[in-house]
């Protein structure tokens, strides 16, 4: 993929991928990203700087122009405040803890659910008024479970797999013959990876994860984790990190890796994007001159209303059926009717017909997609393909010519199918978010970007902190979180 400058001519905001030349400011997650507020008929904003990583200015505040000049004063204050985000404890700090904690006698292994940190027998007076834990040695084999999930929806989204689809990925994996897995941002995958090898039935498989969720440091060693952001390919920990990738990369003795990554779902698919390329050149340079041009296997596991901006970036991947369901995420449950079908699918560029979706769960083979779809993906001998994007059956409209969701109906006035209740004769209804005709504002990428909404204000009103801009839809009365979800859902399945 070319780490090149976006072209995308709807109106909203664009991020503006690193060429060389220009470095970015930091802030306490690594190199901030370039935004462009790009107009209808292609007027190009003031281009500013923010947060590669949060969604949510509570989380981080940074902005700055592009042709700001920032003070001596403000340079320091930023660094002072990078300063006071860096973890307390370093990683190797935290494995030599962890061997400790390891060698306790059982009743001593406690946790502390407040501080979310493994306690060492000298830390237990500190912590002896928060509510704290046993901890067996089966649970230090399970930090995802240990650990209290990050539910910081804009930030670190942290939903982990089902048992149903952790094991799914680590079968396929290894029915594939995969033995290195690089896990970006899944934290769970890589502990059922190392229980795995405990057993000792199987071949024993290799895995690093990559996450920004530093509390998992607490539970590998320096070659397992890195503290790392994937939407600036940022390692917290500088080059020693980086060289734990590099490491991991080759393949020696017939080892062959793959990378999986399940993003925070409301993340930017070009930075994602550019991340993933960024790693897959690495493990290229290490490969033999005879497979120099193929791309490293790569799973991205993302909703499937996302599937246009995936194939931009990544044209080689198909979306896979399966449904990836998520134990901490009541809407994003596999079912096989209505709101309970998860609309997370796999982006690949594994050849799909070697992916085996599970027969017991409703999938398929089809001989003429050569893929494995599920069931109500019904083959459509006029469109020649496996239609259905979100796992109910769609149905042929001859008048347009393609497969569309059962709900639409062909509408005479607009010369297309839509939901009966579209707006009428109003034209193709594109995103309300953003503007683009690619997509409905539910498949918006920029959607729920409060922080990105809020530069937008500062941005026209000259840095003035204002409440309203024309391109940010002024707050609706707020609803509770499920309602919202409730409504989300609702509308990604009409
Ligand atoms: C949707 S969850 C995926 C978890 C996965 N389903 C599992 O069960 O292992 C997103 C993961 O990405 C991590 N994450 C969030 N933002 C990140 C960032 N900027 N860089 C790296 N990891 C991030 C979270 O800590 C979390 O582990
Ligand atoms: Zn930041
Ligand atoms: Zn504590
Ligand atoms: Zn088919
Ligand atoms: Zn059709
Ligand atoms: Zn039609
Ligand atoms: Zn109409």
């Amino acid at each position: 993929m070319d780490v090149t400058e976006a072209n995308d001519d709807s109106f909203g905001i664009e991020v503006i991928l690193p060429q060389g030349g220009k470095t970015a400011p930091c802030c306490p997650h690594g190199p901030t990203l370039l935004f462009e507020k790009v107009c209808k008929g292609g007027e190009k904003g003031r281009r500013f700087y923010a947060c590669s990583a949060c969604r949510d200015r509570k989380d981080c505040n940074f902005f700055q122009w592009e042709d700001e000049k920032v003070s001596e004063a403000r340079l320091l204050a930023r660094e002072a405040e990078k300063q006071s985000k860096r973890p307390l404890v370093t990683q190797q700090e935290y494995c030599s803890r962890f061997r400790k904690f390891s060698a306790l006698p059982l009743d001593e292994k406690k946790f502390c659910q407040d501080c979310q940190i493994l306690l060492l027998p000298g830390l237990a007076e500190a912590h002896s008024s928060h509510r704290s834990i046993a901890v067996s040695t089966a649970q230090l084999t399970r930090p995802s479970v240990l650990l209290r999930p990050l539910d910081n929806k804009k930030s670190n989204a942290q939903y982990l797999f089902t048992e149903r689809s952790s094991h799914f990925l680590l079968d396929s994996l290894a029915a594939l013959g995969f033995t290195k897995v690089l896990c970006v941002g899944t934290p769970r995958l890589q502990e059922l990876i190392k229980l795995r090898n405990l057993d000792q039935k199987h071949e024993p498989m290799k895995s690093l994860l990559l996450d920004i969720d530093f509390r998992y440091a607490q539970f590998y060693s320096q070659d397992e984790f890195c503290h790392y952001n994937m939407f600036n390919h940022h390692f917290f920990d500088g080059e020693a990190s980086s060289a734990v990738l590099q490491a991991f990369l080759r393949e020696a003795d017939g080892q062959k890796v793959v990378m999986v990554a399940d993003p925070p779902f409301g993340g930017l698919v070009k930075p994602l994007a550019n991340t993933f390329s960024l790693i897959s050149q690495r493990w290229r340079k290490l490969q033999t001159s005879d497979s120099s041009n193929t791309e490293m296997p790569m799973m991205w596991i993302f909703p499937y209303f996302l599937e246009p901006r995936i194939l931009e970036c990544f044209p080689s991947f198909t979306m896979l059926d399966y449904q990836v369901d998520y134990d901490n995420h009541s809407l994003y449950k596999h079912g096989k009717t209505g709101r309970k079908q998860s609309p997370v699918r796999l982006f690949t560029n594994i050849s799909p017909k070697d992916v085996v979706l599970p027969k017991d769960e409703g999938y398929r083979f089809c001989s003429i997609c050569q893929r494995f779809v599920f069931f109500l993906n019904k083959h459509c001998a006029k469109c020649n393909v496996c239609p259905s994007k979100d796992g109910r059956e769609w149905k042929h409209c001859s008048t347009c010519g393609k497969c569309v969701k059962p709900s639409w109906k062909h509408c005479q006035a607009c010369g297309r199918c839509a939901l009966p209740a579209h707006p009428c004769g109003q034209g193709e209804d594109g995103c309300f978010n953003c503007g683009s005709q690619e997509h409905k504002r539910k498949a918006c990428p920029l959607k729920d970007s409060h922080r990105i909404s809020s530069h937008r204000s500062k941005a026209k009103s000259g840095g003035k902190n204002v409440s309203r801009h024309p391109l940010v839809k002024p707050k609706a009365k707020r609803m509770s979180g499920g309602a919202r979800r409730a409504k989300k859902m609702a509308a990604l399945s009409k």
